[in-house]
């Protein structure tokens, strides 16, 4: 099932939590609504169930209107953060919920009733934990039954709510890959919300990023990770250095650091910012570019696989990050105080909010 919005916006009183938002959910992907508290992700994901009403625009699912069908009309499956499930049922009567309060005429029978839970607890892979009650299993466990209840009715799609936002880092984890696994198994156009980059770019087919109730950008992990189409796009979805400088004649200059681009403006001498990730900032104990700058090691923060290193420039004062593997960290057997030169490799500058190649 696709879902296509068009143009909707809502507000709650002066306050606009949407912002004629468009967007087009083709059927089958598993989509992240990616970005900080209050972006509104919630609003959008509450709006395309049908349990709050726009105040414009429009909500297709496989191309027909269900911008005034009500939430039950829709078919959706929801799984929220904190997952509901009914303390004084069982496992197995939690999952068959949504199918024993049908209409009778709309009721499965008990035998298919049963049949059909049993095959969803095989699906979370929690056979044999049917007649337990809720308290009696961990977070994780429980999250896999409300996704489990939440498939039980055959919804056209699943929405989630932050629905790893409450348990541990580990737990996440393992979660999501069982997520993604259940999505190609299911084929099920899944949209879930998160406001933790890294879930949504390990996760997602397809990354929404939501800034003050607008869609910044849309495009797959690597398209937003890689080509962040403006400044905030770049700053939220990874660790990101920024800094100040002017382009004039064809350059930028961040400080002693200068940039061909293709600039062709006459009012010249106008601020522009670079952005380079940590990891496209290479470091030596001697100038190798003719753009490199001279920095101080400030500290050295140990992260496991990479080494993350604070560094000061002389230039500008400016205090940034660069990432190095173990191995280079020992070949230049780094101390704090050391004086360094850093070449920034990848950096896209943008003028005005907009982005211009180097
Ligand atoms: N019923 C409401 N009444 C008034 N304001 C609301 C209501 N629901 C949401 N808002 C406001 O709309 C904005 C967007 O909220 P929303 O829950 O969609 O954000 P979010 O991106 O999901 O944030 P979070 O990650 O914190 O859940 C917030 O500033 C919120 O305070």
């Amino acid at each position: 099932m696709s879902i296509e919005i068009c143009g909707i916006s809502k507000s709650y009183g002066s306050f606009t939590a949407l912002r004629d938002v468009q967007l087009e959910i083709p059927t089958g992907q598993l989509v992240a609504l990616l970005g900080p508290s209050g972006s509104g992700k919630t609003t959008l994901l509450r709006l395309i169930a049908g349990l709050e009403p726009a105040d414009s625009g429009q909500v297709f699912f496989n191309g027909e209107d269900h911008t005034h069908r009500d939430v039950r009309e829709r078919g959706v499956g929801f799984v929220f953060q904190h997952y509901a499930l009914f303390r004084q049922m069982d496992i197995f009567d939690n999952i068959a919920f949504g199918l024993t309060v049908r209409p009778r005429k709309q009721r499965p029978t008990k035998a298919e009733i049963k049949e059909r839970v049993h095959s969803l607890l095989r699906l979370v892979q929690l056979e044999g934990l049917a007649h337990r009650y809720p308290s009696q299993l961990s977070g994780g466990q429980r999250q896999r039954v409300a996704l489990a209840r939440a498939l039980a009715v055959e919804p056209k799609f699943l929405l989630l709510d932050e629905p790893f936002g409450a348990l541990d880092a580990k737990v996440r984890q393992e979660l999501r890959r069982w997520l993604r696994r259940l999505h190609e198994k299911l084929g099920l156009t899944i949209v879930f919300v998160t406001h933790d980059q890294e879930e949504a770019l390990e996760l997602a087919d397809r990354v929404v990023v939501m800034n003050e109730g607008r869609v910044e950008q849309t495009g797959s992990p690597q398209e937003v990770y890689n080509n962040p189409s403006n400044p905030f796009v770049y700053s939220f979805l990874g660790r990101v250095n920024f800094f100040r400088g002017r382009i004039a004649d064809g350059k930028v200059k961040l400080g002693e650091a200068e940039f061909a681009v293709d600039w062709a403006v006459e009012d010249d001498d106008v601020p522009a910012v670079g952005y380079v990730r940590p990891h496209d900032v290479d470091v030596s104990r001697s100038p190798q570019y003719p753009q490199s700058v001279a920095a101080e090691l400030i500290y050295v923060y140990n992260l496991g696989s990479v080494v993350r290193l604070e560094l000061r420039r002389l230039d500008t004062g400016e205090i940034f990050e660069a990432e190095v593997s173990r191995r280079r960290f020992a070949e230049l057997s780094l101390q704090s105080g050391d004086l360094l030169y850093v070449h920034l490799k990848h950096v896209a500058f943008y003028v005005g909010g907009h982005l211009i190649h180097a």
